[in-house]
Order: structure tokens, then sequence, then C-alpha cells
């Protein structure tokens, strides 16, 4: 029996005469990678910063790890990792020292440089945010959301414009924050990404939850009302092609 670990319930946002959010409830178990996949506007974002404590809801209620949100909202926010905005990445300092800075928040001390290893940017503990490439930009948003050691992250859209390998690495970082138990919420646009990397996905559309469960079990629905690709699909795809032809490591950004 799988453990819960965020329950939400008739969650509704309205942004003055608009409902963004139209009554969605779902649940999150301990220790799975749950994606929320939608169209732009759909209302993914919304969902995660309101879980998140970030944004106020209009009705509904949400309990994480146990904790209500309308009660405690702050022991929430003590449990969970959520990607800073970069806006707040101080410009003149260094990785390092923005770690050190965001623990301090958190009044927390962390090792640095340990922490700028688990996202492969220990090279570049000296460098400053603006002098990163995007797949590094994004690793290091990704180590952000662990300063805390949290129990559950949230993970907004975090492959959006990199590259095939960056991708990957990321992927493979994600799966390695889920093997020590952490729980991953995550937002994409990528299909394939999300049939990697999530247990379940939920298929938000307009505010409403269209579609729950893993990816094979919807895919297997599918094929069972007599869905079939139009044209027979290759072996391989152009994706394929790029990596196997540039190398799966990552480069050198
Ligand atoms: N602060 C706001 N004020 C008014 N409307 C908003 C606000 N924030 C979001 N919306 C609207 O709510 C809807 C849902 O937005 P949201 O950002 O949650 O969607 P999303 O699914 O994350 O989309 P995307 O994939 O484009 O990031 C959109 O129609 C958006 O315009």
């Amino acid at each position: 029996m799988q453990k819960t670990i965020i329950s939400v319930q008739n969650l509704v946002k309205r942004y003055g005469d608009f409902e963004a959010v139209k009554g969605i409830s779902f649940d999150v178990y301990e220790g799975e990678i749950f994606g929320l996949l939608g169209p732009n506007g759909a209302g993914k974002s919304t969902t995660l910063e309101i879980i998140e404590t970030l944004r106020p809801k209009t009705s509904g209620s949400i309990v994480v790890n146990g904790i209500n949100l309308d009660e405690a909202p702050n022991d929430i926010k003590k449990i969970i990792g959520v990607q800073l905005q970069s806006s707040g990445y101080y410009p003149n300092l260094n990785l390092t020292e923005l770690i050190e800075l965001f623990a301090g928040l958190y009044n927390r001390s962390v090792n640095a440089l340990e922490l700028l290893d688990t996202v492969n940017l220990r090279d570049k503990a000296k460098n400053k945010y603006k002098e990163l490439s995007g797949g590094q930009k994004q690793r290091f948003s990704i180590a952000t959301t662990l300063i805390n050691d949290p129990s559950i992250i949230f993970l907004d859209e975090p492959t959006t414009g990199l590259d095939p390998q960056a991708r990957r690495n990321l992927w493979d970082l994600i799966l390695d924050i889920r093997k020590k138990g952490t729980t991953v919420i995550i937002t994409t646009h990528y299909m394939d990404e999300a049939e990697i990397l999530c247990d379940r996905v939920a298929i938000v559309d307009a505010g409403r939850i269209i579609a729950l469960n893993t990816p094979d079990q919807l895919i297997d629905e599918l094929v069972a009302t007599g869905f079939e690709r139009p044209k027979e699909v290759k072996k391989a795809n152009l994706e394929d092609v790029f990596i196997h032809i540039t190398g799966k490591a990552l480069r050198e950004e």
C-alpha cells in the first residue's frame, strides 16, 4: 500500500473572473515521480505554486505529509524543496556563496561543494550564475531545491530549452534524487520525458484533470480503443541519431 504524501482535494483557483483551476483532486505517493502534463495555460504552474505555498488558493484542501496547508504553511515549507526564481540569484555572488546564502535563509549549514557535486557543478563553484550554460543553470536550480534536505521537490519544466545530452543528464539527476527517497513533482511539455521519468502522470487541460495513471496504463488504454500510429514507426528517431553520433556525455558547456 502506497503512502500518500500530498493530497489535493477540489482545488480551485480564480484570477478575478477567470477560473484557472477548476476543482482538481489528486494524490501523490511517497517516493514517486509524479508528472503534471498539459498544454500552455492548463493550470500546472498555478497548482504547483499553490502546493508550494507560494500562491493563495481560492478553495479546496491541500495536505502535505499530514500537514494542512491552511493550518501550518510554514511547516510545509520546511519539508519541501522549491526552485528559487533566478532573479533571486544575486549577480555578484558565485555558486558557493549563493548556496551559503540560501542555506542561511533556511537556517541550515550545508557543504556547498558537496551539494554542487551532486549536480555535477563542483568545477563551477567559483563562477557566477550568469556565467553558466542553460543546462548548468537548470542543474544549479535543482541544487537549490535540495538545500534544506527536503522530502519533496517541485520542478517546473526543468528541461525546457536544453540540448538532448543535457536533458538526459538532468533525467539521471532527477532519478538519482528519487532513488534517495525524495518525492518529485514535475511539470513538463515533453512526453518522452514524462514516459521515462514519471511513475504516474496527471494530464491537465483547461484547469481539469482529464487523465491520471501510469504512462504505461494510459498508453495501453489508448491502444485498447483500437488506436494505431498512422505510419509504421522506425526503430530509431532523429534524436537517437543525434545522441549516437555526438555521444551521450555531457558537454563542456
Ligand atoms: N497572476 C495571474 N493573473 C491572472 N491570470 C493568471 C495568473 N497566473 C496565471 N494566470 C492564468 O491562469 C492560467 C493557468 O496558468 P498556469 O501558468 O498555471 O498554466 P500552465 O499550465 O503552467 O502553463 P504553461 O505550460 O504555459 O506554463 C492561464 O490562462 C494564465 O493566463
